[in-house]
């Protein structure tokens, strides 16, 4: 259905990624325009247990949009706008440690960005704004989405570093090597600039991260295929939605995290929706 009289809201987003390309069952569709064009595919908004959740999925419902065209500003943009303050974002992402093997659930609290050339920021004119951005996830999302996957029987790894690589490309062995000689413990295209535009926008944003592969560095094989992906992705789709909604159930409803003030007392040069 679609809407075009008065808008529909929600109060808590989810960002689909490769995969994970419809949520709710009985939803509206709301053509949202914003200052940075249209987001991904009209958002679909719906309830669950009583809460309203708006759905999107980054790369488009037939997948039309590579990691580094997805119109990032525009999806967090909309969500906002619909009154979205909490986003659940699960992904694909490689796993840079053999300890980690591909169905693994983890739930990142650092991010290290090696991206290049994305629009990265709401703030390029009129005034400097600098968020703080030493912990970029939500730290309330991320005790919710951990306690609900424990409580799954899907225990899941409850920290890590995602580095988040321009694409669309997979690593070289070189590179992997390099990025978990970092420390660093899970590999995808999509967290970043996802996690700061989130917090320029004092939303709460938390990864829920599906390991598909072993990253090229740490295989013994032929490296990483979207097909591999993909089929990984298939054969755990089922557990992942079903642990979204477990989180979107448990969400507090009240924000008293840091990402809730993340602008206040900023002088902003643009109003948000
Ligand atoms: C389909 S292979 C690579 C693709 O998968 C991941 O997508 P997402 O983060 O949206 O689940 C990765 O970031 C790449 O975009
Ligand atoms: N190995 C990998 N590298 C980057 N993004 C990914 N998404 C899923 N697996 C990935």
């Amino acid at each position: 259905m679609s809407t075009t009289g008065s808008q529909p809201t929600a109060e808590i987003g989810v960002i689909g990624g490769s995969g994970f390309y419809s949520f709710l069952d009985d939803i509206e569709e709301v053509r949202v325009d914003t200052p940075y064009g249209p987001p991904s595919d009209p958002i679909a908004v719906g309830e669950l247990a009583g809460r309203r959740v708006a759905f999107v999925p980054r790369h488009g419902r037939d997948h039309r949009f590579p990691p580094h065209r997805i119109p990032y500003r525009a999806n967090m943009w909309a969500l906002r706008s619909l009154g979205v303050r909490q986003v659940l974002a699960p992904s694909a992402v490689g796993s840079l440690t053999p300890d980690y093997g591909p169905g693994t659930l983890a739930v990142p609290d650092q991010l290290a960005d090696r991206t290049s050339g994305r629009d990265q920021t709401y703030y390029d004119d009129g005034a400097a704004v600098h968020v703080s951005f030493s912990d970029p996830y939500c730290p309330t999302g991320r005790r919710t989405a951990v306690d609900a996957a424990r409580a799954a029987d899907w225990p899941p790894v409850d920290r890590g570093t995602l580095v988040v690589i321009e694409g669309p490309r997979f690593s070289t062995r070189a590179e992997s090597q390099w990025f978990a000689s970092q420390g660093w413990t899970l590999i995808g295209m999509t967290g970043h600039p996802e996690a700061v535009l989130a917090r320029e926008l004092a939303l709460c944003y938390t990864n829920l991260c599906l390991v598909t592969d072993l990253d090229a560095g740490i295989e013994e094989g032929e490296g990483v295929t979207m097909q591999e992906v993909l089929r990984v992705f298939g054969e755990n789709t089922g557990r992942l939605r079903t642990l979204v909604a477990d989180v979107v159930k448990a969400l507090p409803a009240e924000r008293t995290c840091p990402c809730a003030s993340a602008l206040d007392g900023m002088k902003l040069p643009l109003e948000l929706p």
